[in-house]
């Protein structure tokens, strides 16, 4: 949470955030703090009060009233685009075209199309684009994967995700109940759940079943969104492989007057035995891995950094911190650990299509900005 200020390198890399966004701070601007190749230099808001009270609490030098003037300085090398979902196309395909490398909140975009187009774009201008699944990049969801990909508790049968908020966490007016800027549950947290258990089985799935339950009965803006998911083409496994995804912006309180706690775990059952990661989304705070071979007692494990000579990470890092050396990594140049492939962000965003479908909902509307 507070991560110690290194010393900058003579030509980091300078990041523009669009947005005086909530989630900027963790996913960006604290975990920058420690990595001597990035410095915040810049923020834009649409009210530019609103921008220079940002800048001023979290220190960033510069501060531009319009997303444009941020994307047409010369002195932004990347961005940062942590826009609602549905601004997620049009700012990316314009700050690509002005030549930045972009940094791009999850989910990628409101439609599959959309994300083909932006990746198409950054693969022709030679930039980097990554869509920020920051759990990929974390130990503990690697040492999750490793396993059960390992063999060690037989083939991988089923997955499931529970990815869960307490009604009231968001305030009704939020991006994630707005239909419009591409609100919803499946598309904000159930997201995860999707990537996840494509990332598990390293395949795709056919989405077998939908149920949606609409968020204070607004058409088209799911609260809660359930669905379940065949992979029938696993390496992992010989068999078919279900899944079951749930998430909920706004669980219900227990008897009315009890919140529920906030739940990201995925469990998966194999042949021998049963693993589990509590916390995926947000390990380094807190997770446990529980590994449990039938008619043995189970074992619960943390990881917080990846072991072996020549990894990279402190156990203090976070998912985002993690994501950030990557990203810095593809930038200049060299190999990341690990990465997130523009053929896996517009597969996962095909995923979302068919959960929307599958459940009666309409798809995220598409951006009205179009691009040649
Ligand atoms: N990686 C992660 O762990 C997380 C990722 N996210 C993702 O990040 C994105 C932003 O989430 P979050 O930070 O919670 O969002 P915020 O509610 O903070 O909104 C982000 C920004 O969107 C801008 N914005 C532009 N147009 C509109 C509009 N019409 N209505 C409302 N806001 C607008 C605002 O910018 P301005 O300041 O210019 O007004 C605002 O600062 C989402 O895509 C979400 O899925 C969210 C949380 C966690
Ligand atoms: O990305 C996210 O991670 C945590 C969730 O609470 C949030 O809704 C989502 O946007």
């Amino acid at each position: 949470l507070d991560p110690p200020v290194v010393p900058k390198n003579e030509a980091p890399l300078r990041f523009g955030i669009l947005g005086a966004a909530n989630i900027a701070p963790s996913a960006l601007i604290t975990p920058a703090r420690s990595h001597p190749d990035v410095v915040i230099y810049a923020v834009a808001a649409r009210d530019e009060t609103r921008a220079r009270a940002y800048a001023r609490k979290h220190r960033i030098p510069v501060v531009f009233s319009s997303y444009q003037d941020l994307l047409d300085s010369p002195d932004v090398d990347a961005v940062y685009n942590p826009l609602p979902n549905g601004l997620h196309f049009e700012w990316t395909m314009k700050a690509l075209t002005a030549g930045k490398h972009v940094l791009l909140e999850k989910p990628s975009s409101n439609r599959a199309e959309e994300t083909r187009q932006m990746f198409e774009l950054a693969t022709k201008k030679n930039l980097v684009l990554l869509e920020a699944f920051h759990y990929r990049f974390h130990p503990a969801n690697h040492r999750f994967k490793e396993i059960i990909t390992s063999g060690t508790l037989g083939e991988l049968r089923s997955l499931q995700v529970d990815t869960r908020m307490f009604s009231g966490f968001f305030p009704a007016r939020d991006i994630r109940f707005n239909y419009e800027l591409g609100g919803g549950a499946a598309a904000d947290m159930g997201c995860y759940g999707l990537s996840v258990v494509r990332w598990v089985t390293d395949s795709e799935p056919i989405v077998e079943f939908a149920k949606a339950e609409l968020f204070n009965g607004r058409a088209d803006v799911d609260r809660a969104m359930v669905s379940d998911l065949i992979f029938d083409s696993s390496p992992h496994s010989s068999s078919r492989i279900y899944a079951h995804i749930a998430c909920d912006l706004a669980r219900p309180w227990k008897f009315g007057i009890l919140p529920t706690l906030p739940t990201f775990n995925i469990t998966a059952t194999c042949a021998r035995g049963t693993v589990r990661c509590t916390f995926f989304i947000m390990p380094a705070f807190i997770h446990s891995i529980t590994i449990h071979e039938n008619g043995k007692p189970p074992i619960k494990e943390t990881r917080y950094k990846f072991l072996g000579e020549n990894t990279i990470g402190k156990d203090w890092w976070t998912t985002y911190r993690y994501q950030l050396e990557a990203f810095v990594n593809r930038v200049r140049n060299r190999n990341p650990q690990h990465w997130i492939s523009g053929d896996d962000s517009v597969a996962q965003m095909r995923a979302l299509e068919a959960v929307y479908v599958k459940a009666g909902l309409q798809l995220r509307p598409a951006s009205n900005v179009e691009f040649h």
